[in-house]
């Protein structure tokens, strides 16, 4: 049976091309636009432009707009849909899709590492794996998937981990779902369900600080006035130092939801350690501890919880478990 597939292109290296000072920059005609004889059999394809911008110039407000129209491919029979996407930010929106999507039908994000006309340029390869993905039966009903590089990631706990290589989207903790072979899709991992928001609108005042040594309140209380929530990267296990708490306890007596994760690499934040400023002290003074995401995916989370109307424990339970 024909699958209609209908992808979206929305800017980042994939789409770019390399100048002859070897700077790499958006293309004028997009190189993806029509090139597609490497598309399997069974695929019929649309292909429209939303947007042609590198991904840090994407914003939730434009991320919004891709939810929008991929429900209203839904409506119109698409039977999948693949997002072409920069790498710098793509975890970004591919989580935000998963939270606000509330759909079976696959939706698939990738990207490349290198330009179109660069020597080894990976782009074409990751969008026919993304299509490939997006027509699987076998990818219905796993929320907003990333395949690049052979691989097929959730978009909850992929994360970008080198500048360069084409390696670089890895699943730190629990690692990818699923492979894209020569003869399909191979899926090897279940996914746990979560909550989904179907927001059509977003709060925008959501922040993300990092903690390090010797750190004290000044960038807590630089905040404005009118901050709708915080995540805080914290060390380790989930700690902060005791210099930052005065300035945290002002910001929970303004009812700024605080939501925390770890800045490593892999694990989860859990409340282990009592001591000023340990995780059992920062837990009772109410932050929420957000288990498997990292800080930009929680950041993400938490603005789109809040968006959704979302406050106090319904805001906490909807934040603070990633992983079951
Ligand atoms: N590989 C890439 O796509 C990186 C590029 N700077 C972007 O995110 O748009």
């Amino acid at each position: 049976m024909t699958k209609h597939i209908l992808v979206l292109h929305t800017g980042g290296t994939i789409s770019m091309t390399e100048n002859s000072e070897g700077d790499i920059m958006p293309s004028q005609h997009n190189p993806l636009l029509g090139a597609d004889s490497f598309v399997p059999a069974d695929v019929e394809l649309t292909t429209e432009e939303i947007f042609n911008l590198p991904s840090p110039h994407m914003t939730p407000e434009r991320m919004l707009e891709l939810v929008k129209r991929i429900r209203q491919a839904e409506k119109e029979g698409s039977d999948g849909v693949v997002i072409t996407h920069g790498t710098d930010t793509l975890e970004e929106t591919a989580y935000f899709l998963d939270l606000t999507l509330d759909s079976a039908m696959p939706v698939v994000v990738t990207g490349a590492m290198r330009s179109s006309n660069e020597i080894g340029s990976d782009g074409l390869e990751n969008l026919q794996s993304a299509i490939k993905t997006a027509a699987s039966d076998d990818s219905r009903n796993k929320g907003t998937l990333v395949v690049m590089n052979d691989e097929i990631h959730t978009a909850r706990f992929v994360t970008k981990t080198h500048t360069t290589n084409v390696a670089t989207f890895r699943t730190p903790t629990f690692g990818p779902v699923g492979l894209v072979t020569k003869d399909g899709v191979r899926f090897f991992q279940e996914l746990i369900n979560q909550e989904v928001c179907a927001i059509d609108h977003l709060v925008d005042k959501v922040f993300l600080i990092k903690a390090y040594a010797g750190m004290d309140g000044t960038l807590f209380d630089a905040l404005p006035e009118d901050t709708h929530g915080l995540t805080i990267e914290a060390l380790g296990a989930g700690n902060l130092p005791p210099t930052t708490l005065p300035a945290i306890q002002r910001l929970l007596d303004r009812n700024i939801p605080i939501v925390l994760v770890s800045r490593c690499f892999n694990g989860v934040a859990q409340a282990v350690y009592n001591y000023e400023g340990g995780g059992v002290q920062l837990k009772k003074m109410g932050i929420i501890f957000c288990q498997g995401l990292n800080g930009q995916k929680a950041r993400i989370k938490l603005q789109v919880g809040l968006s959704d109307g979302k406050q106090g424990q319904d805001l906490a339970d909807f934040v603070d478990n990633a992983v079951s």
